[in-house]
């Protein structure tokens, strides 16, 4: 007889306490290496169980904000400490759920602990300034307070550090908090919230409702009782959450799509252009905010480095992340692949030069997962879809330019700005890319994914609602500045 194991069921995080929905309707969360392997069920919730979080969340913040940052800082350190206990489990979790290779999945959740560590110790640092009154008497002082209660909804693609980017500065200057994770990687985010309750958080600081984008998410953007959102995904629903915190007067921080350049100068060193090209476009299967799709080259070096490139590319091994060998994992779902694929069928339609990949990989023990082979367009013009809207894939788009000049024209010629690259020696050309181009992130000789948590993260244009998260910041996003003005 053989042994059933039974695929565990998750519950909300509501007010301390594991609950389930109301609904009875639970979600699969299945392996996109493996669409038959379901990794657990998470609720299907409603209205209801989003209201009792919110709710929960309001009351514990009155006694959350009044303790010192050193206080609520503490509690970060032993979240920290839990999660690194909990290392292996949450990142086998995280490939086991949306696909990325475990080294990267293990880094990211290193990644969340660091982040939770620095956010603990700004609980110890300045809020305010002192400013001269034209008052002798007078003592005049900014100070911060928390917004309230923040709403925290997320994407799969980071399902432990952006959860983690946007939580643990909520927290650390007062507010409380209710996190909707995307449906994909609501395991990997309970996990991480199993990480708070184990530190001993208080009741309703911290709360978890899992369900679709059209109910939970939209419900905490239209609720009263939500005071700031803070959203990373697609520009298409950022711009919804945007809008709808508007309309009532909350605030917003939205981080979106990215359609990130390299450029590669005629003095770059090639080696290490392709190289950052490759780990910038190719790592997590290309599901970055951050990652290099676009890859303009100076055409006195362009045969040279795209042969140098396609030799790199036909190396990488995709599998299973779970599986050591493996370079790249699937595409973290269905409708992801999907996506790809379209916008891969696009490019040859639209006249773009197919010259390595394009197909779905079925063969070799990967026909029941999402994978695609990492694929190279030649002759892109810049105003083709491929070069034009975020694809989210392991797809690069090569442009050939005759000048750095017309390189930065073409890498600034598209509605997002999130993060570009150079590779070149010249300080001249380095100074001139750092100047025009229109991106919150620009990095010389380096890939255009990568972010350290303690330096502010944001886009240009379409990218971002021009706020900034990380680092010192966050601060601004999730406190408000109060203009104190003391007279005896
Ligand atoms: N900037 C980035 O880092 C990311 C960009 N993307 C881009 O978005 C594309 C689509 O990915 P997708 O996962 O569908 O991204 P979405 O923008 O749809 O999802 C991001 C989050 O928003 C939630 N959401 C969906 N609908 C609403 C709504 N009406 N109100 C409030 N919240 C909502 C989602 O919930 P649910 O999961 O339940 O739908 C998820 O938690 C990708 O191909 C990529 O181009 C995606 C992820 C991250
Ligand atoms: O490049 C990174 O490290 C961060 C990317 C990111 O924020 C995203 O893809 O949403």
């Amino acid at each position: 007889m053989g042994v059933t194991i039974k695929t565990k069921t998750y519950c909300n995080y509501i007010n301390g306490g594991w609950k389930p929905s109301v609904t009875e309707e639970l979600y699969a969360s299945i392996n996109p290496a493996n669409k038959d392997e379901i990794v657990g069920y998470v609720q299907k919730s409603s209205e209801k169980e989003l209201n009792e979080a919110v709710a929960s969340a309001k009351e514990a913040q009155v006694s959350w904000r009044k303790l010192s940052g050193a206080a609520r800082g503490e509690y970060l350190y032993k979240v920290a400490a839990v999660m690194e206990e909990k290392i292996e489990e949450i990142a086998e979790t995280m490939t086991r759920e949306m696909g990325k290779t475990l080294p990267e999945a293990k880094g990211e959740t290193a990644r969340g602990i660091a982040i939770l560590r620095y956010y603990a110790g700004e609980g110890m640092r300045k809020v305010g300034d002192i400013i001269p009154s034209t008052d002798n008497e007078a003592l005049m002082f900014t100070t911060r307070t928390p917004l309230g209660v923040v709403g925290v909804i997320t994407p799969w693609n980071f399902p432990v550090a952006i959860p983690i980017w946007k939580m643990a500065p909520a927290l650390i200057y007062g507010n409380t908090v209710v996190l909707k994770p995307a449906i994909e990687t609501s395991v990997t985010a309970i996990k991480v919230v199993e990480c708070f309750h184990e530190a001993g958080l208080p009741a309703g600081v911290i709360n978890v409702v899992t369900g679709s984008g059209s109910v939970i998410g939209q419900g905490l953007i239209d609720h009263p009782d939500i005071n700031g959102i803070t959203f990373t995904g697609s520009d298409q629903i950022g711009k919804r959450v945007g809008q709808g915190a508007f309309s009532r007067g909350a605030k917003y921080q939205l981080e979106m799509g990215g359609k990130n350049p390299v450029i590669v100068a005629s003095d770059a060193d090639l080696n290490l252009a392709v190289e950052a090209t490759i780990s910038g476009g190719l790592r997590s299967t290309g599901q970055k905010c951050t990652a290099t799709s676009r890859v303009i080259v100076v055409s006195d070096v362009y045969e040279e480095f795209k042969q140098r490139l396609l030799a790199k590319v036909k190396e990488i091994k995709v599998g299973n992340g779970l599986e050591s060998e493996s370079w790249m994992g699937p595409c973290a779902s269905e409708s992801q692949l999907n996506t790809v694929l379209s916008y891969i069928e696009k490019g040859v339609a639209e006249g773009a030069s197919l010259l390595y990949g394009g197909k779905r990989l079925v063969e070799d023990g990967l026909e029941k997962g999402f994978y695609v082979q990492p694929t190279v367009f030649e002759n892109v013009k810049s105003g083709m879809t491929i070069a034009q809207e975020e694809i989210f894939g392991p797809v690069l788009a090569l442009i050939k330019v005759n000048s750095l000049e017309e390189a930065v024209e073409v890498a600034n010629d598209v509605k997002f700005g999130l993060s570009a690259s150079i590779f070149t020696k010249n300080i001249g050309n380095m100074l001139t890319f750092i100047q025009d181009m229109d991106a919150g992130l620009v990095r010389i000789n380096a890939e255009s994914a990568g972010v350290e948590l303690q330096a502010p993260f944001g886009g240009m244009k379409q990218s971002s609602s021009h706020s900034r998260e990380q680092g010192q910041a966050a601060i601004e996003f999730f406190t408000s500045i109060k203009t104190v003005f003391v007279k005896p």
